[in-house]
């Protein structure tokens, strides 16, 4: 019998600036429920291919299929409204807004609709809030407070909790905890875990190896602007993926992961 398509199928992907080979071929698969990082030395590509698949940026080839069904993002909106939600680094929020208005940020809920004369419902905007927020075990203590007097992890939080409930398809986090302190890193990484429970796919982005084998299934190596391996987080372990990183070990030395998109 035929395995069920991958959510996501990336064949080919590829993109130069000028002379620069940023990515070059890339393939990429990630199964239902699956959670899976990228990983790589600065450089190796892994923000471009994130740009490529939020329609950030157009590629020069390749072929990107959700659900089996190539998709061609020309913006961001693009990969959104296709279910696909991403939490960049700037992590997209309106510091002087509150969480619900955060939350709703460019998809206010309305009474009706008069185009940008709509009256918002920010009732409904607060209690639909609040709900996402619990459905990702996000504790924020005063729902009124603005963005701007929240810890990072807060922020964080706030904007992951956005992701998942918006997201139909994939998650993507970028670097999440790259700039939080020990504990703060610990409260998003809760939070993460328990976005599995959701079954919708996650990707996330990050230098931290100890977090990565702590959260995803598959890890995926990033190397000059090549994906050079994958492994299920379980055949695997933080020296050899830091081999294949640093170029220290050769791929082709490793038995073939099973998970071969291309
Ligand atoms: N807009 C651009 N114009 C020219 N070169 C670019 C552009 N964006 C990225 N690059 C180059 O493409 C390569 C891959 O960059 P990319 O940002 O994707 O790497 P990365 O793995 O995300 O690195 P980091 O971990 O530092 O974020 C690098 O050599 C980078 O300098």
């Amino acid at each position: 019998m035929k395995p069920p398509p991958s959510v996501l199928r990336i064949t080919g992907l590829t993109k130069h600036y000028g002379g620069v080979k940023a990515l070059t071929e890339a393939c990429f698969s990630l199964a239902a429920g699956e959670h899976a990082a990228i990983v790589g030395d600065n450089g190796a590509g892994k923000s471009t291919f994130v740009r490529l698949i939020t329609g950030t940026e157009r590629p020069n080839a390749g072929r990107v299929e959700i659900d089996g069904r190539e998709v061609n993002f020309h913006s961001p909106l693009d990969a959104r409204q296709q279910g696909i939600e991403t939490v960049f680094q700037t992590l997209a929020i309106a510091e002087d807004l509150d969480v619900a208005s955060n939350i709703f940020l460019g998809r206010e809920l309305t009474y009706f609709n008069l185009g940008p004369l709509s009256p918002l419902n920010h009732k409904a905007m607060k209690s639909q809030a609040a709900q996402m927020l619990e459905a990702t075990g996000v504790k924020i203590p005063d729902m009124s407070e603005k963005l701007r007097g929240m810890s990072g992890g807060q922020r964080q939080c706030v904007a992951i909790a956005r992701a998942a409930g918006f997201a139909r398809k994939l998650i993507i986090l970028d670097e999440p905890t790259a700039a939080l302190g020990v504990q703060e890193t610990a409260k998003v990484e809760e939070i993460i875990k328990g976005l599995k429970r959701s079954g919708i796919p996650l990707i996330i982005i990050s230098h931290n190896l100890r977090q990565v084998f702590d959260l995803v299934d598959r890890i995926w190596v990033f190397r000059q602007g090549r994906i050079i391996a994958n492994r299920a987080t379980g055949q695997t372990n933080p020296e050899q993926i830091v081999g294949l990183i640093t170029g220290a070990i050769d791929p082709a030395s490793l038995p073939q992961a099973e998970e071969q998109p291309c």
